[in-house]
């Protein structure tokens, strides 16, 4: 299959009438695809939509081809999420944590949980307490159990938020050889442009909960732009302009 996710003219808004608008986005299966817009801008909303951790007004959204509305298990079955802050059971090891974790897929080998914490590099601190894990070590924690039942998709918003640079560039080179070693399909948030520039091949701008562009990286900027940064701050300023007459 082709496409992956299929968000189709979605819109989900809160009592506040903030939230997300009318938005469609595709994901093909290989894509790192980053959903980006600033802080407030709409991404965790859409992402929590798109797992039903809130439900949409109105559109559609497939993940696999089915529909997460009407057949959620089938729909997530091959999906991976890491949205907001991982949260582990601080008392517990790491190991224990992704023991725990992968306790809810019978059919998986033993040795899933030393793969994982190898991919993600808790592998010398496995048996210490989560608590006592710093925020990256945190992270990685939360990434390996979003992993540990070897999705196809790995939905992670926000996954370097609060990292230092080490931290950062850890998850990205993990995103990345997952990307190429694995074959996972990825859409991560950020807010960082430059860590989008770095991780994706695809990228999607939200801004005041609208979808203002899409596209492959290489081709939104067309020469026109020497970076995304600067294809993003046009884009916000047409939209505006845009808004401004409607
Ligand atoms: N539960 C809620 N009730 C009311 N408004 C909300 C709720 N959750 C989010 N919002 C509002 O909806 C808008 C989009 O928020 P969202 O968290 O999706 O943005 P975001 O792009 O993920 O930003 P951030 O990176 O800060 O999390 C914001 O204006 C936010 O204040």
């Amino acid at each position: 299959m082709d496409k992956i996710v299929e968000v189709e003219a979605v819109t989900k808004l809160y009592r506040n009438r903030r939230g997300i608008r009318d938005v469609t986005l595709n994901v093909r299966q290989g894509d790192v695809y980053g959903l980006f817009g600033p802080n407030g801008a709409g991404k965790t909303t859409l992402m929590k939509t798109m797992v039903g951790l809130s439900r949409a007004d109105k559109g559609t959204i497939k993940l696999f081809g089915h529909d997460v509305t009407t057949h959620y298990e089938q729909a997530m079955a091959r999906v991976g999420v890491l949205i907001e802050t991982a949260e582990a059971y601080e008392y517990m090891s790491g190991r224990k944590n992704l023991e725990l974790a992968a306790r809810m897929y019978p059919e998986l080998p033993a040795k899933r949980v030393d793969e994982v914490l190898e991919l993600v590099g808790l592998t010398a601190v496995q048996h210490e307490r989560a608590g006592k894990y710093s925020l990256g070590m945190k992270q990685r924690l939360g990434l390996a159990a979003a992993m540990i039942s070897k999705p196809e998709l790995l939905i992670l918003d926000e996954p370097t938020n609060g990292l230092d640079i080490e931290g950062t560039v850890q998850i990205r080179e993990l995103v990345k050889r997952l990307a190429r070693e694995e074959r996972t399909t990825f859409l991560i948030s950020s807010h960082l442009i430059r860590e989008m520039e770095l991780m994706c091949n695809r990228i999607g701008i939200v801004h005041d909960g609208r979808m203002i562009r899409e596209g492959v990286c290489r081709e939104l900027l067309e020469g026109r732009f020497a970076s995304l940064e600067e294809l993003y701050m046009h884009e916000v300023e047409q939209d505006r302009r845009a808004m401004a007459h409607a």
